[in-house]
């Protein structure tokens, strides 16, 4: 399945590319999209006792027009509500002239058991609340738990952010066109689509290459090509040395589980930079894991000089102070960020919440030339203290505000949650969408940092290692289900790894590199 998610925008604009390059005119996209959808409702639904319609007045009724031409055709019981004529001239208005099905007002449409949905009120073209004939359309099937088979989107939600614009449908499938859209993916549209199908109507490989699609969604693919495999002669150095700061003696457990986390995702060497007054605490629970004492800025330059680390996660269990700021400014300093040095710092929980005050001191520091890669990975509320401005604009969806995070912040932003989007302050994105809610459990993201950290330490780039580390991480909690607790993630890390190394080589990565 390929990666790319076209906004809308871009959407339409392929619709354009197509029908410019041919061989396919707008309403010759438009029969094969309606045949693709017929295809489904027969193969799916054989038994309708019948099938209704519901058209908009845009190119999605246009798509609903050709359906119930097609269903009728074959034996289909089809009734055909419209909320309005489609636009004079358009792909819709020549759908709709060649459909024999009459058509009855939206506002009178009625279904009885049994029945089927196919919803064509609005797909790429959703610019408001859907008004009342189609908001009780949408209560109507939703009190008769009538199947809905959507066409590109279940009316009422945002192609570009997955938002629900006053109500929506809840569809059992959802059937798109050449790329699936951001808005199929975050929630609660990806909830609300159903089963998703993404459908070929003639829309050229070349057309989408063409628009230069900086959105994905987050799959091997993406960045299986730069995943780090030990070279048969390594040895452990070679192999990257993450390091890890714990918190004080009470609260040493989530470096802990970032350090096991990073050694686990093929980091040669962790060590955990304990404060004295927690060397005691931690030496009682590490093994492979190493130990250094590390109070004061001195002693974390002295573990630079003497033992090389490549990358360092700060923050879980950490504590929020000057301390955080001073170690985190010390490890952004210190990096040469070209192959020899830091090549980067996972800034997560407490690492971030101590910039809340002053974060352009932050975000100054990773946008030093030769700096390390910063990788945050906030989650909601963290997300707030560091970029409240973004945050609270509601004009920008969860993808929007990960990608103008991760610019202001000149770092990768791993914007966690059920719908994890993962931006580069050069413009790329991957919003994630095979984790499982088992993973909301204290430690889980602790686990994700260490994760992360151990495939920077190992050279790869800082997205695609975010990117990579936030697949794994759930993919192991889907997969291990129901009782997951933090301490499982780490030892379910070696299953998928497996299967990532056992896929054959990639010929070529579908993620771009930025500017
Ligand atoms: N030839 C083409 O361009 C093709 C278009 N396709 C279909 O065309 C759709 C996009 O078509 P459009 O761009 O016409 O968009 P839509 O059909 O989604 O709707 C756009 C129209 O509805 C109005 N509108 C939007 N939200 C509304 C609301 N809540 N209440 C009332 N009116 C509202 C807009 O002002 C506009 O007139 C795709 O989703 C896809 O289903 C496919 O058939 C493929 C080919
Ligand atoms: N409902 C959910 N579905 C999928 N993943 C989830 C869900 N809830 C949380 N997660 C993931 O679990 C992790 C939780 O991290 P975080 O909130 O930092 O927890 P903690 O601080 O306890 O470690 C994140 O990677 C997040 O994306
Ligand atoms: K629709």
């Amino acid at each position: 399945m390929t990666l790319e998610l076209l906004t809308p925008a871009e959407m339409a604009e392929a619709d354009r590319l197509a029908i410019a390059a041919g061989p396919f005119d707008g309403i010759g996209l438009m029969r094969n999209a309606g045949w693709a959808v017929a295809t489904v409702v027969l193969a799916r639904f054989p038994g309708a006792r019948r099938v209704h319609v519901l058209a908009g007045p845009g190119n999605n009724g246009g798509d609903g027009y050709v359906v119930a031409k097609i269903l009728q055709e074959s034996g289909v019981a089809v009734s055909l509500w419209a909320s309005g004529p489609p636009r004079t001239g358009s792909d819709a208005a020549l759908a709709a002239d060649d459909c024999p099905v009459p058509t009855k007002p939206l506002a009178e449409f009625e279904a009885g058991p049994g029945d089927v949905v196919v919803d064509t009120l609005y797909g790429a073209g959703l610019s408001k609340p859907l008004a009342s004939d189609a908001a009780r359309a949408v209560a109507l099937v939703a009190a008769k738990g009538l199947p809905v088979v959507a066409v590109d989107l279940p009316s009422g939600i945002s192609g570009d952010s997955g938002a629900v614009l006053g109500c929506a449908f809840a569809a059992t499938v959802t059937i798109t066109f050449a790329r699936r859209k951001p808005g199929h993916l975050l929630l609660p549209g990806r909830d609300l689509c159903g089963e998703l199908i993404v459908a070929d109507i003639g829309i050229a490989p070349a057309v989408v290459e063409a628009l230069a699609v900086k959105t994905f969604e987050n799959r091997p693919a993406l960045w299986r090509r730069s995943f780090p495999s030990p070279a048969v002669d390594t040895h452990k150095y070679r192999r990257g040395h993450v390091g890890v700061f714990s918190g004080g003696a009470s609260s040493t457990g989530a470096a802990r589980l970032s350090a096991l986390a990073a050694a686990r995702s093929g980091a040669g060497a962790v060590t955990v930079l304990s404060p004295g007054d927690a060397m005691q605490a931690n030496a009682a629970h590490l093994t492979a894991i190493m130990l250094r004492q590390v109070d004061e800025l001195a002693d974390l330059h002295g573990f630079l000089a003497d033992r090389r680390p490549s990358a360092f996660v700060l923050g879980p269990g950490f504590g929020v102070g000057d301390r955080a700021r001073a170690f985190t400014l010390a490890v952004l300093a210190s990096g040469s960020g070209a192959g020899s040095g830091v090549e980067g710092l996972v800034l997560d929980a407490d690492g971030i919440t101590s910039f809340r005050d002053e974060p352009g001191q932050l975000f100054a520091a990773a946008a030093r030339p030769g700096a390390p890669a910063l990788v945050l990975t906030p989650h909601e509320g963290e997300f707030a203290r560091l970029f409240p401005a973004i945050a609270e604009d509601d004009s920008l969806s969860k993808l929007g505000k990960a990608r103008a995070a991760a610019a202001a912040a000149h770092a990768v932003v791993i914007y966690k949650g059920a719908d994890t989007v993962i931006a580069s302050f050069d413009g790329r994105a991957a919003i994630n969408a095979n984790g499982a809610p088992w993973l909301a459990t204290a430690g889980s993201g602790d686990v994700l940092a260490g994760i992360v950290a151990g495939l920077i330490a190992q050279g790869m780039p800082a997205f695609e290692a975010a990117c990579a580390g936030v697949w794994l991480h759930a993919e192991a909690g889907s997969r291990f289900g129901p009782g997951l607790i933090a301490e499982d993630l780490p030892g379910a890390l070696p299953p998928m790894l497996r299967d990532l190394f056992s896929l054959p080589p990639q010929s070529r990565s579908d993620c771009r590199p930025g500017p």
